[in-house]
């Protein structure tokens, strides 16, 4: 029983026999390889985005950091909720890539940032003129970090103040299959036609070994984009093995099928934890994982019989005083199986 993580996960089988395949003879590095050229294919047709501009990197975090770069200036600030993954888990890696900017955070429910929240945020800043921190850019996360879901409507809101202010808007896709299947919009309607200029699509949570791709839909900084890279480290010598990755989890629509079915796999466990006694969730379950109050009874029998999970926030303890219920974060994945959610359902009831 694993739900620490979908990065826990091992690699989709179809990933891993592309991998394989593309294991033959000698091809051009650094990206001048024939998969590559194909990836950048395929994404502007999913996209519906002819002219956009395409960059594999391995991680998140990078794919994240390297957009905020592109997108703000070290004098600027990036308007992001304040549990962000930008913020919260990436080590600083945004504002070091930026060269020193900061990140200024806005509430909102259920790790969704509210548009009046950003709005106040995005007036108050730079007010001060030169002796102030200036106005960079809006970064959202789709699926979020607390497994909600931002809606089309949702995006188009927050973009439209962004572009009030003249804001390039950037989306953490590290769960955007997730987001897409939960919503059921296109990939176009949730990004560039609802005012998204950069989006990070994850691969690696669902599914592949290790890749990312950043999706400029202006191209117009392309070049800053790949020189940003390579200083980075992260434009990779035998790039057509991320190329190959992307390649097979976009065929057939295997990316959406991984997703759908980790979202699955989070309804069902969702479901049948809200109807424990004692039990709740924290947040509403709209991509794939779940966030839920649990007895610490409930806790123990699960965590005695090896179910991976955490406690969330992070540093929460069993051991600490008290009887009142714990919260979890409960991430399913592709290869997160029924058996499993029942048998630690199972053990929570
Ligand atoms: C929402 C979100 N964005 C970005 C990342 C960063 O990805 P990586 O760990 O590959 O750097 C993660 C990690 O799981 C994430 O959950
Ligand atoms: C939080 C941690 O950094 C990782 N992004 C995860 O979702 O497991």
């Amino acid at each position: 029983m694993h739900f620490a993580s979908d990065n826990t996960a091992g690699v989709a089988p179809q990933i891993m026999a592309a991998l394989e395949a593309a294991n033959a003879g000698n091809v051009p590095s650094y990206g001048a390889d024939a998969l590559t050229e194909a990836v950048t294919v395929r994404l502007r047709e999913i996209f519906e985005a002819p002219q956009a501009a395409v960059y594999l990197v391995a991680t998140g975090t990078v794919a994240n950091a390297l957009s905020c770069a592109m997108l703000c200036a070290p004098w600027e600030t990036v308007f992001c909720h304040r549990n962000a993954h930008i913020e919260e888990d990436e080590c600083g890696a945004p504002e070091f890539f930026i060269g020193g900017g900061k990140l200024t955070l806005v509430d909102g429910p259920h790790a969704k940032m509210d548009p009046d929240a950003l709005r106040r945020a995005i007036a108050h800043t730079g007010r001060g003129g030169i002796h102030n921190l200036q106005r960079g850019m809006v970064s959202i996360t789709n699926a979020t970090e607390a497994g909600t879901v931002y809606s089309v409507a949702e995006v188009t809101a927050l973009a439209a103040v962004a572009r009030d202010f003249g804001l390039p808007v950037h989306m953490d896709g590290a769960r955007f299959a997730n987001a897409l299947v939960a919503t059921g919009a296109s990939p176009a309607e949730m990004t560039w036609k609802a005012g998204v200029d950069v989006l990070s699509f994850g691969g690696t949570k669902n599914g592949c070994m290790g890749v990312e791709a950043v999706i400029l839909f202006d191209p117009t900084r392309a070049r800053e984009f790949e020189l940003r890279r390579k200083r980075a480290g992260h434009l990779f010598s035998k790039h057509r093995f991320l190329a190959a990755q992307m390649l097979a989890y976009l065929a057939g629509g295997l990316w959406l099928d991984l997703a759908d079915h980790a979202n699955a796999m989070a309804a069902r466990l969702s479901e049948g934890i809200a109807a424990l006694p004692g039990a709740s969730l924290v947040h509403p379950t709209e991509a794939n994982a779940v966030f839920a109050a649990v007895p610490r009874a409930a806790h123990r029998r699960a965590q005695a019989a090896g179910a991976a999970y955490y406690l969330w926030p992070f540093d929460q303890s069993l051991d600490g005083p008290g009887e009142e219920p714990l919260a979890a974060r409960l991430v399913c994945s592709w290869a997160t199986t029924e058996e499993e959610i029942d048998e630690f359902l199972s053990l929570l009831r």
